[in-house]
This record gives C-alpha cells, structure tokens and sequence, in this order.
C-alpha cells in the first residue's frame, strides 16, 4: 500500500509581506523572504514539516511544490542539506495552491509507482506532527477522504463589505480546517483534474473531491497545528516549538495527539 505526499510551498507569500515592516520580525529577521523558507527554530519553515514526514514510515515518498525561481535553492538548501531522502521531486508550483497541488500529483504519478494514498500538507504549518499525519491517513484508508479539522471556538459572523453583519450561522457544525488532508490517491487525481478542466477553486483539497460529490470525513486536528500566514505567527511556532521541545506544556501528551 504505497502513500505519497505533497508539501505545498510554492506561495508568494503576500499576507505576510504587506505586514512584515509594521511587524516586530523586520526588526529581527530583516529584509523579508518567501515565509516558507524564513528561519524558525534555526530550520526553513517548510523544514519543519518536511522532517515529520520523513520520519513518518506510513509514507513512502515526498513531492515538494516550490516557485519556480526557487526550485534549485530549494534542492539545494532544503533537501540536500537537511538530507530530506525522501524527497524524490522538487517541482515548480502554479498560480494558485491548487494548480500547486496537481503539479505535485502529477509529479507522484510520473514515477510510476502505484500510489494507492496521498497526503497533501501546507508547508506552512511546521507544527504538524507523525500523530496528525497517521490519524487523518487513517480516516482516509476506512473512508476515501479525510481532513483535520477543529470545532470553532468563537462565534462567527458573515460581514457585508460595507461592515454589516449579514449573518451568524449556528457554531455548533463550523469547523476550522488544517492539512495534512488524505485521500485515495486516484480520488484525489481525479478531483483535481476536473476541477481544471471545469474550472472549479477550492481552497482546499476536500473542497474539490467534495465537488464530486464524495463524501470527507474530518477528524480532530490540534491547535497548535497553525498555518504560518502573517508575521505574528512566526512567534507563536517558535513558542509552541519551545513548549513542545521542553515538554513544558505536553501539548502532545496531555492532548493525546
Ligand atoms: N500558488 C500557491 C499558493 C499557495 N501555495 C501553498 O499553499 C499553502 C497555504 O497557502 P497560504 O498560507 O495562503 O500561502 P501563500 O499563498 O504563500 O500566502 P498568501 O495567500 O498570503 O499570499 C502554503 O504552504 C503555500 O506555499 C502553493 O503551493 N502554491
Ligand atoms: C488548505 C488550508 O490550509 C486549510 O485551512 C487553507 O484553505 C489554505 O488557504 P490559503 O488561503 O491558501 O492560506
């Protein structure tokens, strides 16, 4: 039963770059880079998740999606040099993430492996951990289509542009979706095709199997699996990084995940 996965990094970045001088990291970390090779804890971000995965043994190979003006770095900096072996691919992300995303299944098919899972995660959020990854595989191996998720703690509301709330829908069915997301390999192939050819975005990968009509499950992901989106967030992985190296908090212990 070969699994593959997908580590999404071919982001610009953008959210991140309009606030990066308004925010305390200009001052630390200077001029700003593609914030999925930005340092945290001495490592590129996309390192961090790179590792779980390679230290995952319910996975057999790793596609990494990168802009394609920084393919070679990437291989250079970040495969080579964290000795990531299991990385068969560096390829050339698209426009979107999901252009992203079928770039690196299409890469899997190319080897000629029977994939019979894939696994896409963001490279963006370094906090995944091998738990996560084999909980939502799992899920997918009993029902096709899996994806972590959180209940929404908060209420949220629909705003009009002109600041108006024009709803606040019932919070007891919204969830808050994180990667890693698992799926049949061919599902997910397939999903993705037809979205390209009709198409269809999601801004995430369930949404385009969801298209299709088949059904995901979602499982309880972990808050501290956070998606690195603006400059604050740096500083809240490197905190939860310190907490987890520490055992100070037994995020993973005390949550048993
Ligand atoms: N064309 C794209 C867009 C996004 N991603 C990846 O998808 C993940 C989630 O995207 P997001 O956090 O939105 O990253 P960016 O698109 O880089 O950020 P922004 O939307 O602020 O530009 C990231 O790992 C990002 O690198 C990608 O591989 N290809
Ligand atoms: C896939 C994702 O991380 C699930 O929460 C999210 O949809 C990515 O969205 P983004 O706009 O590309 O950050």
């Amino acid at each position: 039963m070969m699994t593959g996965a997908v580590v999404v990094a071919a982001g610009q970045g953008r959210r991140m770059a309009e606030r990066w001088q308004h925010s305390p990291m200009a001052g630390v970390l200077g001029a700003p880079v593609a914030k999925q090779f930005l340092p945290l804890g001495g490592k590129p971000v996309v390192v961090h998740a790179l590792s779980v995965f390679e230290a995952c043994d319910a996975v057999d190979a790793v596609v990494l999606v990168v802009p394609e003006a920084d393919v070679a770095y990437a291989r250079r900096e970040v495969v080579d040099r964290f000795a990531l072996h299991k990385v068969r691919c560096v390829v050339a992300g698209g426009r979107r993430r999901q252009d992203s995303v079928l770039r690196g299944l299409w890469s899997l098919r190319d080897e000629g492996v029977d994939w019979e899972y894939v696994v896409v995660h963001d490279g963006v959020r370094p906090l995944v951990t091998e738990t996560l990854v084999l909980k939502v595989l799992d899920e997918a191996r009993r029902s096709g289509a899996a994806t972590l998720g959180l209940p929404v703690r908060e209420t949220v509301k629909v705003i009009d542009p002109d600041g108006r709330v024009s709803l606040t829908p019932e919070r007891s069915r919204l969830w808050l979706i994180q990667t890693p997301q698992a799926f049949r390999f061919r599902l997910l192939l397939e999903a993705h095709e037809r979205a390209a050819a009709r198409d269809l975005e999601g801004p995430d990968d369930c949404t385009l199997v969801e298209a299709m009509g088949e059904p995901v499950r979602v499982v309880l992901g972990h808050p501290a699996n956070i998606k690195v989106t603006e400059p604050e967030d740096l500083l809240v992985a490197e905190a939860l990084m310190g907490w987890r190296h520490d055992g100070g908090m037994g995020v993973e212990r005390r949550n048993g995940s």
